[in-house]
């Protein structure tokens, strides 16, 4: 559905972003996970057509019969939104601050051409299926009377308001708390077409995808199911990811716990690594979901 190849963004003479290529098939789930400056979001916006000044794409992306690198602003215009729609961190700076909810939502899609009432009738839905409590209500208010948790799911609202093929999400829950995060984790991986999810957190991206992508240095070192790549990664800077969130790979020991079996309870995430894991449940095969300190844990293996 997207095939991206050899993308490349640059400032001027600096390379950002180093011959990125991937693919996401209809209804795919993939993260796109790596430190600080890594070049995660400049690689999404490239998709957008939104690099900020000065930064410029090359290479291709290709959806839908069209190539969204390069693509004339007016174009781009028309598939924002209806081929790839993104949420971005922080709601409040991309809503409207003066204008009603139920209007913002409505607005996004008579842009695109529908007619207002149809549109109208079509917001309460989208608000209705985010889970937005009354979504009448909600409809009527200003973006400062709700929290930032019901903010996002007006901005995941609007960006599915347009049936975008893609949905891109660039640390959508950061700056929510974690019983909140873990909802909208949850609305997102249900509601989304196919979905890009950046995130520097290893267990968000264990909780929502299937397939995840690690950049380093404004490449893709490593790629693969989420498994794969958390219990056999390949690449140094995987490994060191892994280590520093504590989900281990098989027989890496963890330095700040070495010595001392934490009790099963410590791990309410379940392990990864069954067959050697002391503390092995029923949930051991599954990556490691969220707990409660919005923190993923693998298991800890003493004989390793
Ligand atoms: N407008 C710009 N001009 C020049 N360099 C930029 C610009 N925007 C970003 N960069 C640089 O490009 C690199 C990649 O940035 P990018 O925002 O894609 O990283 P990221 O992996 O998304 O990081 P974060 O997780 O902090 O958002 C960084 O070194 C950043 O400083």
């Amino acid at each position: 559905m997207l095939r991206v190849e050899r993308l490349t963004v640059r400032a001027d003479s600096l390379e950002l972003v180093h011959e990125v290529s991937f693919a996401i098939g209809p209804g795919e789930r993939v993260g796109l996970i790596g430190e600080s400056g890594s070049g995660k979001s400049l690689t999404a916006l490239s998709l957008m057509g939104l690099l900020p000044e000065g930064v410029t794409a090359s290479g291709k992306a290709t959806m839908g019969g069209n190539d969204l690198v390069g693509m004339p602003e007016s174009r781009l215009k028309r598939l924002r939104g209806q081929d790839v729609s993104m949420v971005f961190q922080e709601p409040m700076t991309a809503l409207n601050p003066l204008m009603r909810i139920g209007a913002q939502v409505t607005e996004v899609m008579t842009l695109h051409g529908t007619p207002r009432a149809q549109a109208r009738e079509k917001a309460l839905d989208l608000l209705e299926r985010v889970r937005l409590p009354e979504p009448a209500q909600i409809a009527r208010a200003y973006p400062h009377q709700l929290s930032g948790g019901q903010r996002q799911r007006v901005m995941l609202a609007i960006a599915l308001a347009n049936q975008p093929s893609l949905l891109i999400c660039d640390e959508p829950t950061t700056a929510l708390d974690v019983t909140v995060q873990k909802q909208m984790l949850e609305l997102i991986a249900e509601v989304a077409p196919a979905l890009l999810f950046i995130t520097h957190d290893l267990a968000v991206v264990a909780s929502v995808c299937e397939r995840v992508l690690v950049m380093y240095g404004g490449r893709v070192v490593e790629s693969g199911p989420i498994r794969e790549v958390f219990t056999r990664p390949r690449h140094r800077y995987t490994e060191g990811l892994l280590a520093a969130s504590r989900l281990t790979p098989r027989g890496t020991r963890l330095p700040t716990i070495k010595g001392s079996v934490p009790p099963a309870g410590q791990f309410p995430g379940g392990c990864v690594f069954r067959n050697r894991c002391p503390h092995a449940t029923p949930e051991c095969e599954t990556v490691p979901a969220l707990t409660g300190d919005g923190h993923a844990h693998a298991c800890w293996h003493p004989a390793d």
